[in-house]
Order: structure tokens, then sequence, then C-alpha cells
């Protein structure tokens, strides 16, 4: 990682936070590291350990007795976050402050209120701590409700295509998917991000029916090419079937975006510039679809779990019983301490089959980051890889490498105690539910202790370390709690690193020369001669 940079020059001098390096607790957990807790070892894990090491908040459990942590690393953890002022951060986000920023550069200058869209339930015996935010929220809210009870009693729709594209897709999407035991009958939901034609065909060519399809369009920015030119490839398709795409186009965007054209839209519903796409799941971005799909109640619910998480992660000092701030805690032992580059997040739930996706965008889009908030190039690593399947179609592919492959992949394992639909069966003394979940617990205690015999090639070294997160059931209030647990792990990471976890420049670069190479196309499409010698079109030009 370099350190210096002739592009990056300090214009402000003095930081307010320690270097990374000079923080009493990372010189504490580095030299707890030399010899961390090894879970390999005979009778490292116990009763006792299991019963001790273990958080919950809003019907979820985290276990950590499989992480390669003692109570020493615990506390010198804990010690690290007050150092670096983590609860002082998330107080400032909750509350409005400007955070979303560089200090002395050119950056986003903005707040960073994902959390005001739930704060909407506390009867305001205690104000909201972002009021006006919630107040705005409030508004598109009530119109949701109103819309959702218009769908309901005219019976006009049945079907919904949702168009977006990362924050506007991954997270709505995710959660869609993880609900289908709570699906309105008679509703479906589709979604196209891909600017591939095909996406976009493969879903046009499912739907049953065209005249009873709802279309969102779903960008904050409103001007996402992918989502523009997917937009205006679906318009056209209605209008080829004799449909008028004013009666079936609906929209969520930022106020005043280029998408802000309400005569276009049947209806048009609000985010605002303080919802990063990757945390816009609770904001309009997933309310409409979710609420057409799984019902306005179910939607309330997913607000209700994320709110109350949100209360865990900013209410409860004592790292042991925040699961948010214990969680990005052991990632950063995980990632900083031991050296490990990835997470693999392994649900052992089919209905969270896109959680991960969901999770890969919200956590490496806001924490691959190689600057702190003051510019300066960072000297240790940030967030890690994170990648994963739901087992146990996972164990039969990748869990291979992850028990005797020579890279260790920290886990987070994610189960629930009740199948969504209740359809099992008992099968020689236990249901499928109780299979799902012994392969869980397994494979857990598989990667910390490990099993070691004369045969090298059946050893397992362990102390390979994971946690499991735990619930009773994946209904709309623990969707929502588990949601919120990993959008302020991610927070709570960011400041730990005391980087900026709320822009994304790294992927600007990308957008630019994809844009360059569109000019190269449209010349090819007119007939007109693209110059040879640039690398732009040497690179069209292998196209076969
Ligand atoms: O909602 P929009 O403005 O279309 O943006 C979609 C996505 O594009 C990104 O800016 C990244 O390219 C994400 O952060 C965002 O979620």
């Amino acid at each position: 990682i370099p350190t210096t940079s002739p592009g990056l020059m300090r214009l402000k001098g003095g930081s307010s936070m320690p270097t990374w390096s000079d923080n009493p607790a990372v010189i504490k957990l580095r030299e707890i590291a030399k010899n961390p807790y090894d879970l390999s070892a005979k009778d490292a894990i116990s009763p006792a350990r299991i019963n001790m090491m273990q958080a919950s908040a809003c019907g979820l459990k985290l276990l950590y007795a499989t992480e390669r942590v003692d109570e020493a690393t615990v506390d010198a953890l804990s010690n690290l976050a007050k150092e670096r002022d983590v609860f002082g951060k998330m107080k400032a986000m909750m509350d409005g402050e400007v955070i979303n920023k560089i200090e002395s550069y050119e950056s986003e200058n903005r707040k960073v209120l994902h959390t005001a869209m739930r704060d909407v339930f506390d009867k305001r015996n205690e104000a909201p701590a972002a009021k006006e935010a919630s107040d705005l929220e409030m508004t598109e809210l009530s119109k949701l409700k109103d819309w959702c009870n218009k769908l309901d009693k005219e019976k006009t729709f049945t079907d919904l295509i949702l168009i977006g594209i990362g924050g506007s897709d991954l997270g709505p999407r995710a959660l869609y998917l993880a609900l289908q035991g709570y699906k309105k009958d008679n509703r479906r939901v589709h979604f196209v991000s891909n600017v591939d034609p095909d996406d976009a065909a493969m879903v046009l060519k499912s739907i049953p029916d065209l005249s009873k399809t709802l279309v969102l369009v779903c960008s904050k920015s409103g001007g996402t090419l992918e989502t523009l030119t997917n937009e205006q490839l679906v318009r056209d398709y209605f209008v080829k079937k004799g449909l008028d795409p004013k009666k079936h186009f609906a929209c969520v965007t930022g106020k005043g975006s280029p998408m802000d054209n309400p005569a276009e839209y049947l209806i048009s519903f609000y985010m605002f510039d303080y919802i990063g796409g990757r945390y816009s799941a609770t904001s309009m971005v997933g309310g409409p679809m979710l609420a057409f799909g799984l019902g306005y109640q179910n939607y309330e619910m997913i607000l209700k779990g994320a709110h109350d998480m949100d209360r865990n992660a900013i209410g409860e000092k004592d790292v042991r019983k925040n699961l948010p701030l214990l969680l990005a805690l052991l990632g950063v032992w995980n990632r900083n301490f031991l050296g490990h580059q990835t997470l693999a997040v392994l649900p052992y739930s089919q209905a969270l089959v896109r959680f991960t996706a969901h999770l890969q965008q919200l956590d490496m889009e806001s924490n691959g980051k190689h600057i702190d908030r003051e510019g300066r190039f960072v000297d240790y690593a940030t967030g890690p890889i994170i990648w994963g399947e739901p087992g146990t179609n996972g164990q039969h592919s990748f869990y291979q490498l992850i028990h005797q492959g020579t890279d260790v992949v920290p886990c987070e394992f994610v189960g629930f105690t009740n199948s969504q639909f209740g359809m099992d069966l008992d099968v020689k003394g236990t249901t499928s539910q109780q299979k799902l979940n012994s392969n869980l617990l397994a494979q857990s205690l598989a990667m910390a202790q490990g099993h070691i015999t004369s045969n090298p090639n059946k050893c397992f070294d362990g102390n390979r370390p994971n946690c499991v997160i735990l619930g009773k059931k994946l209904d709309p209030y623990t969707l929502g709690a588990l949601l919120a647990l990993y959008e302020h792990k991610v927070a709570f990471q960011g400041f730990l690193w005391d980087i900026n976890s709320f822009d994304q420049e790294g992927v600007q670069l990308g957008k630019v020369l994809a844009n360059q190479f569109l000019d190269i196309y449209q010349k090819v499409n007119k007939g007109e001669a693209v110059p040879a010698t640039d690398n732009l079109s040497a690179l069209v030009q292998q196209m076969p």
C-alpha cells in the first residue's frame, strides 16, 4: 500500500486521530497477536466458553467462541473502540453531522442518515436523532401506505419490474428474495439491473401479463447509464405491445435529479442525498417494491427490526453486548492483527441467496479505501474481500479450501432455528431444517478445532476463526435487524480505521473510460473511421 503519492499533497496539518500504530490498543493487540488464542488446543472450546462468548440483540445471537480471542483480546479490542471514538462517530452519523467527507479535499460533503429512515416508531416520546430527515421520510411512508391501499383495492397490478443497479438493486433484491415466505398472493417482483440486453429480455419474456405490470425505475442520481438504458428498453417494449408507459411506470429518485419528472410517472417516491445507495434498502429505494410484493405491514416490520438494531448500535456501550460493534471488532482483529484478507459470509438459509452479494457492495464499496478521513494514505489494512454462498451448497463447492487451503478464510455463518414455510419432513429421525443446522454447527466447529491424524491428507489444522449468527426464524423483523447489524458493522469498522465509508470514488474511473469507449462505438456505428493508434480503439477492435 503506497503511503506517499505526488498526487496527494496534504493541505492541512494536524490530525484529530492518533495514527493507527500509535494507538495503545493497537500496540497491545499486536503483542497479543504474536500468540493468539489457539482454538485447536485440547479443550480450547468448552461449554463454558461457548456460553460466555455470545451476545444477543433484536432476536439475533452472535456466538464467537470459535474466534481466536480470549477475554484479554476482547478487552483490548474494546479499548481500541474507545481510543478510535467509535461511539462519538456513530452519534455524529445518526445526529446528521456532515461526516461523508475528506477533510480539505473535494468530496461529497454530505450527512449520512439511513438510520433516520427507520427512526419513525417512538411515538415521539423520544425525538428522533435527526428529526427533519425522519419527518421527510414519514411523508414518503404515508404516501407509500396510501398507494399500497389503492393497489390492494384496485387489484390492477400483479407484477412489478424493478429497474436499478448497485444499491438501487442489490439490497432491495436481497430483502425481497429473503422473504418469499411472506409474499402477497398473486404478486410477483422481477429485477432488471445489468445493461446486458439479455437481462431485460429474459425478464420481459417471463412476465405473464404486461398489462398488469408496474415498472419501478430506481436511481438516486437519476443518471446511471445502465438504469436509463434499461428504462428506455422496457418503455419501448411496452409501446410495442400497445401499452402506455405513463400508466405503468413509477420511479424512486433523489429530489431534483434528472429523473425527478412526475409527469413521466404514475407516482414518484423520493430518497435524499444523505442516503448512500448501499445503505438505501430501508428508504424508498426498498419501500415501494417490498411493500408491493410483501405488503406494507411487512415492510414496516423490516424497518422496526432495523431501528431496534440501530438502538443496540448506539445505545449499548458494552462491546460484549453491542452486536454490530462486536462483529466489527472481531473482523478488525482477523483483518489487521491476524492478517486475513478475505471474509466469507455463509448463510445457512436459501432465502439469503443474494444477501452476501448485497454485503459485497455494502462492505467493499464502503471500506475498500486507501486514504483516511484527512486524505492521508493509510499504512494498515482496511476492508476485506467479501464473498460467500448459502450452505449447504457451498460445502460441496469451495469448503475444501476453507478447511485445508493454504489461506485462512474467516467465516461468518448465519442460520435460523425454524424454516420460513414450515414445509418440512422428519427423515431418519430429523427434519431438513435440523440437517441444515447440524451442518452449520459442524462447519463452525470443524474449522475451529480441526482434526489431526497421522495421514496428512486427512489432517485439518483447525484454528480457522469464525463466528455464528443465529435467529429463531427469518421473518421481516429479524431480516431488518440482520441488515442493520451489517450496516453498522461496516460503519463501525470504517470508524475504527478512520476512513470515509460513505463515498465511492473508486468506481468513477471505469465509468469515465466506459464513456470514452462508447464514443468509439458511436463512430463505428456511424461508419466513421476510428484512430488505430490509441489503446481504446485497439481494444474495441479486438471484439470478435
Ligand atoms: O441509484 P443510482 O444513482 O442509479 O446509483 C447506483 C449505484 O451506482 C453506484 O454509484 C456505484 O457505481 C452505487 O454507489 C450506487 O448504489
